[in-house]
């Protein structure tokens, strides 16, 4: 089968700096793979790069099998593929519904589709709050409201980068049962993390990065077994 989302040798400088080192991905449909490493090791320049965000790159990346290497952002999320980036993204000045209504996007074949009383469903804190600008709600309520805006567009793959970085440990666990949910739903999800604790219950793969370069690619129960790993290159 097709993977969805395919990296090879994906490489990306800052300047004259180069951070990532021939990064290998890959997701299948409806997976739930973990991007993990410290603090540092590149899980955000690796999202970013994917998402057409960064000017120096090189490698392929394909999304069901076509190259959007070089593709702008904006040409990448009308493919189907979402981005949470670590700073919340919400319109501030708008409502929760306002916000929800900017994200709709045309329903995708073979993906969900999602409506404003699913994502409310998913996010029960969010449907209390309907009417409240957004820039009058919590860190946690935020970044829920950034899931849910990327969710409009009915996307088939969505990037999220450290997504219990900064919560609360009750908004933490809202957070894995909604990710929990979604991956239910069918959809794909690449998320980065420092640690394998969050979501680790939801993840089929993973993927170690350290210093800009792959470490491990396996499953949770792999890497449980890889103390070499897990001591030199995340944080437990
Ligand atoms: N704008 C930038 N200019 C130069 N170097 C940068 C820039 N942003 C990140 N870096 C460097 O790139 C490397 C990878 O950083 P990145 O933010 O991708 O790591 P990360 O694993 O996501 O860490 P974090 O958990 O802090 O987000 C680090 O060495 C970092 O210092």
């Amino acid at each position: 089968m097709t993977d969805l989302l395919e990296a090879q040798r994906l490489s990306v400088w800052y300047g004259r700096a180069r951070v990532l080192f021939d990064i290998d991905l890959r997701v299948g449909p409806g997976e739930v793979v973990a991007l993990l490493g410290r603090n540092g090791a590149g899980k955000s320049t690796t999202l970013a790069a994917l998402m057409g965000l960064m000017s120096r790159v090189s490698g392929d990346v394909r999304l069901n099998g076509e190259s959007i290497s070089g593709l702008p952002t904006h040409r990448i999320a009308r493919l189907g593929m979402g981005y949470v980036p670590e700073d919340r993204r919400v319109f501030a000045d708008l409502t929760v519904d306002e916000n929800l209504a900017v994200g709709r996007r045309p329903p995708r074949p073979g993906v969900p589709h999602w409506t404003p009383d699913m994502l409310f469903a998913l996010f029960p804190n969010l449907a209390e709050l309907r009417r409240r600008r957004a820039g009058q709600m919590s860190g946690g309520e935020q970044q829920m409201l950034t899931i849910a805006r990327t969710l409009m567009g009915n996307p088939a793959l969505v990037l999220l980068d450290e997504p219990s970085e900064g919560l609360a440990p009750r908004i933490v666990d809202q957070m894995a049962e909604a990710l929990g949910a979604m991956k239910t739903q069918g959809l794909a999800l690449l998320l980065s993390e420092q640690n394998s604790r969050f979501a680790r219950s939801l993840t089929d793969r993973v993927t170690v990065i350290d210093r800009g370069r792959v470490r491990f690619h396996g499953t949770m129960a792999e890497l449980d077994s890889r103390s070499d790993i897990r001591d030199s290159a995340l944080c437990v």
